[in-house]
This record gives structure tokens, C-alpha cells and sequence, in this order.
């Protein structure tokens, strides 16, 4: 007799030290990654996850599904930053798909971030269609750019900042010495931004192995204003290639790039594009109002290759959320967040003005109706209430509380997050 066994409940829980291995392999598989692990690798993962929530799906003693979640700070517009949980490493194996398993792992981080008092969750998203659903929006936008060195216009000649700063190769150890105080500055001022921890620094000066092939060294470089502030850093990464006519066609190609001042930002975009040999600059990943194509006199030299959504936010709690960030103009709306997971939904008043503002459940009538997705795609400010409501996303309830709103969360510049986790 052809009989299929009963397949037996699947165990899904935090997973134990010794279990990582088997962890760490079930995410390359999940990533199509080659799954073996190297040890230094293994080793190197075990430091950096060491504060991380790291849970799976067991079946018969194999690691089928695999979810880690750990501490972060975003930045609200202002510049105050939120606890949030940052979820990352999510895959279920092609084996176990569609079984709900990924709904279960999120369900029970969600839920234990609410409880821990998080006021937003976060993550970068494989694909559009996956997190909706779990009350996520898209609430960053990121755009990456090629820019035609030759055709760019900008000086060739140039060699160095005019104005008192200069622009230094650093090693590693500087770079972890001096890139956590400009990462700070930069949380400070832009809404979007993420903490950068010991580990993230020390994965980007080869310290750490957490990811990828071996470790290959970058040029890093640090400009310092004329009174030696250290105001911007870049690190990248060159290939080597020729044309058959023996001219070079080399790419330098940002990791990334953190400038804190309007010099930095110029004297490190100049810097990259009058290295020798260097044709093309890859810019990394970028803010879509990032200024870079207006810093060359010729901006088309400067094209798109990618410009996709990037962060995605899950308010957990709409209260302190609207209460951390600021407001452009004075006024009050009255918000009906729908949230089917029942973690954060209601009817809320915001009482906002300039100066601050205040947010709390209310009977009042509603202004807007919204899901909680789509309040974490305009609480960062990179969409509009105007455009959700021509979407049929927002519901209007009371008609010119859409502009009303609008007017409130204004921003004079689009989120930014320029880090993958
Ligand atoms: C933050 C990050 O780490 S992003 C990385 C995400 N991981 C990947 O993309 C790796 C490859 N994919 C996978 O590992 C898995 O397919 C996952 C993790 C995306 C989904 O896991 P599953 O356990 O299959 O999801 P689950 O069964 O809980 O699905 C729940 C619902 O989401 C839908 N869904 C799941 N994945 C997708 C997808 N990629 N696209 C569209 N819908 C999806 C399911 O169809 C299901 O819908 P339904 O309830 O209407 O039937």
C-alpha cells in the first residue's frame, strides 16, 4: 500500500549555540548560496549574533527555516531615534515553502518586540510582495548611479579639496577609530539612518567574516575639514580593466560613503571621479534626492542603475512613533490605523506643531483611515498622504484632511538608510 507518513509538527524555537552551524547552513541554502560554512566564518558569526534573537524550524533534528532579529536605532524625521527590532537571515527551506512557517517566526518576534517596547520593526525586503502582509510598508527608497567619469565635466586636473581640507588613505584601524563618531553625526541629522555597531565596522575592515567571499581589503579615505574635523569617508573597491586599444575602463565602485558637510560631500565625489584610469564610479546605495548628479557639471553623466524600495518599517507602536518625529507646520489629524495582527491599530489623535507634538487614542471622528503599512511608508516622509488616498490605499473621511496631513508630515529631504542587514 502506497501510504504518505503524517508528517510530524515541525519545532520551531530559539536555536542553542551548538545548533548555529546547521543554522548558518539552512541560510545559505535559503540565500542559494553554497551552504558549507567555513569555520573562521562560523566563528566570526558566533561574535558578531552574539546580542541577536536567533530562532528556526527544526524537522527530524534538520534546520528547515531560519529568523534572527536583534536591537537597532532608526532615525525618526528630527533626528530622534527609535528602539527598533531589525529582522534579518529570514528563509525557509525550498522543502518546507508555504507552509506558514515564515508567518509563525515573524508572528512571534512581533509579538515579542511589541512586548519589549519597540516602536517600530525593520528590515530589508528579497522581494516586494513577501512583508506586506505583516503589516510592513516600503519606507526608504534607495538609487544607485553609474556615473560616466569622462562626460561628468569635472575638473580632471583637480588635485585636492580648495578649500584648507584634505583627503587621506586610512587603514582599518583608523577607519574603526574615527567611523563610529561621523556615523553618530550622521544619525543625528537624517531620518532613515540606522545604528552601525562594534561588528558592522569591524565586518567592513576585515575583522569580522560574516558574509561572502574572503576578505578583500578596500581603499578607504578620510577628508578633514582645514581645521582637521574628520567631516566624510569613503570606502571602495577598483577592478582592473583596459580597452583593446590599451586605454583603462577601471570601475571604483563605492561600498559606501558618509559625508556629514556639503565639503565633504563635494571633495569626496570630485576625489572619485579624478583617480586616474578610474572611468566609471559606481556610487553604492544612495538617497534618491542625493545631491551627487547635481555635483557634476554634466548630471546626465550620472545615471540610474538601480532605484528600488529598501527599508521596510512595521510601526508597533503608533504613539511614541508619531510622538518621536517632528512636524512642519502646526495642526491636528485624526488617524484610523487598521492593523489585522492587533498590535497596533486604534484611533488616534495627533496634536502636532513644530515645537512637538502629542499622540493619543481617541473616540473623535477619523480623518483618514489607513493600514499600519502605510503609516510606516509616510512616517519616515518618503510618500505622501495625497498620493496613498489617489492609490485608494487612504481612505479620506473628511474631505482636505488628506493636504491637512500632509502639511504636518512634510519633509524638506527623503529618508535615507544606507546600510543592508
Ligand atoms: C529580511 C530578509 O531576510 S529578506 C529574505 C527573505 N528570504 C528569501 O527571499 C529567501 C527565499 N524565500 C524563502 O526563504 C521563503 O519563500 C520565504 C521566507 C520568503 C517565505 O517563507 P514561507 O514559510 O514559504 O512563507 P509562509 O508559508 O509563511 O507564507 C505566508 C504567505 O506569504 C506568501 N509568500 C511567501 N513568500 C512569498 C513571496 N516570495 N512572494 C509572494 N508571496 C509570498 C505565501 O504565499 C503565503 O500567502 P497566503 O497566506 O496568502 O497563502
Amino acid at each position: 500500500m502506497n501510504r504518505r507518513a503524517t508528517p510530524q509538527p515541525l519545532d520551531v524555537r530559539p536555536v542553542t549555540d551548538a545548533e548555529l552551524a546547521d543554522w548558518t547552513r539552512a541560510v545559505n541554502t535559503g540565500f542559494l548560496r553554497p551552504p558549507t560554512v567555513p569555520d573562521r566564518m562560523l566563528a566570526d558569526r558566533r561574535v558578531a549574533f552574539a546580542g541577536s534573537r536567533v530562532s528556526g524550524a527544526f524537522d527530524g533534528g534538520r534546520c528547515v527555516a531560519t529568523f534572527r532579529s536583534f536591537d537597532q536605532e532608526l532615525t525618526a524625521v528630527g533626528g530622534a531615534a527609535v528602539p527598533a527590532d531589525g529582522i534579518s537571515n529570514v528563509t525557509v527551506a525550498p522543502t518546507h515553502r508555504r507552509r506558514g512557517l515564515l508567518t509563525r517566526l515573524m508572528a512571534d518576534d512581533l509579538a515579542a518586540a511589541k512586548e519589549r517596547g519597540d516602536v517600530v520593526a525593520t528590515l530589508i525586503a528579497a522581494e516586494y510582495r513577501i512583508y506586506g502582509r505583516y503589516g510592513f510598508g516600503p519606507a526608504t527608497t534607495m538609487t544607485e548611479w553609474s556615473i560616466d567619469v569622462p562626460r561628468a565635466g569635472l575638473d580632471p586636473r583637480w588635485a585636492g579639496p580648495l578649500d584648507g581640507g584634505r583627503i587621506d588613505f586610512a587603514d582599518g584601524e583608523e577607519i574603526r577609530r574615527l567611523g563610529p563618531q561621523l556615523h553618530e553625526r550622521l544619525r543625528r541629522e537624517r531620518a532613515g539612518v540606522i545604528d552601525r555597531n562594534e561588528h558592522w565596522w569591524a565586518a567592513r575592515t576585515g575583522r569580522l567574516w560574516l558574509y561572502g567571499d574572503a576578505w578583500v581589503e578596500p581603499f578607504f579615505v578620510v577628508y578633514r575639514s582645514a581645521d582637521g574635523v574628520v567631516e566624510g569617508m569613503a570606502s571602495y573597491r577598483t577592478d582592473e580593466k583596459w580597452s583593446d586599444a590599451k586605454q583603462p575602463l577601471n570601475t571604483a565602485a563605492v561600498n559606501w560613503l558618509t559625508a556629514v558637510t556639503p565639503a565633504a560631500e563635494r571633495a569626496l565625489w570630485h576625489y572619485l571621479c579624478s583617480i586616474d584610469w578610474i572611468a566609471t564610479v559606481r556610487t553604492g546605495w544612495r538617497a534618491p534626492d542625493d545631491l551627487l548628479p547635481l555635483h557634476l557639471p554634466d548630471p546626465r553623466a550620472a545615471s540610474i542603475t538601480t532605484q528600488a524600495d529598501w527599508l521596510w518599517v512595521r510601526v508597533l507602536d503608533v504613539v511614541r512613533a508619531l510622538e518621536a518625529r517632528t512636524y512642519a507646520a502646526s495642526g491636528v489629524s485624526v488617524l484610523e490605523v487598521v492593523d489585522r495582527a492587533g498590535l497596533a491599530g486604534g484611533r488616534f489623535l495627533l496634536d502636532a506643531t513644530p515645537d512637538g507634538a502629542s499622540c493619543a487614542p481617541t473616540t473623535r471622528d477619523a480623518d483618514l483611515t489607513l493600514d499600519v503599512a502605510d503609516l510606516a511608508t509616510l512616517w519616515l516622509g518618503d510618500e505622501t498622504v495625497g498620493r496613498l488616498v489617489s492609490l485608494g490605499r487612504v481612505r479620506e473621511e473628511r474631505a482636505g484632511a488628506a493636504r491637512e496631513a500632509d502639511a504636518l508630515l512634510r519633509t524638506s529631504g527623503r529618508p535615507w538608510c544606507p546600510d543592508m542587514f
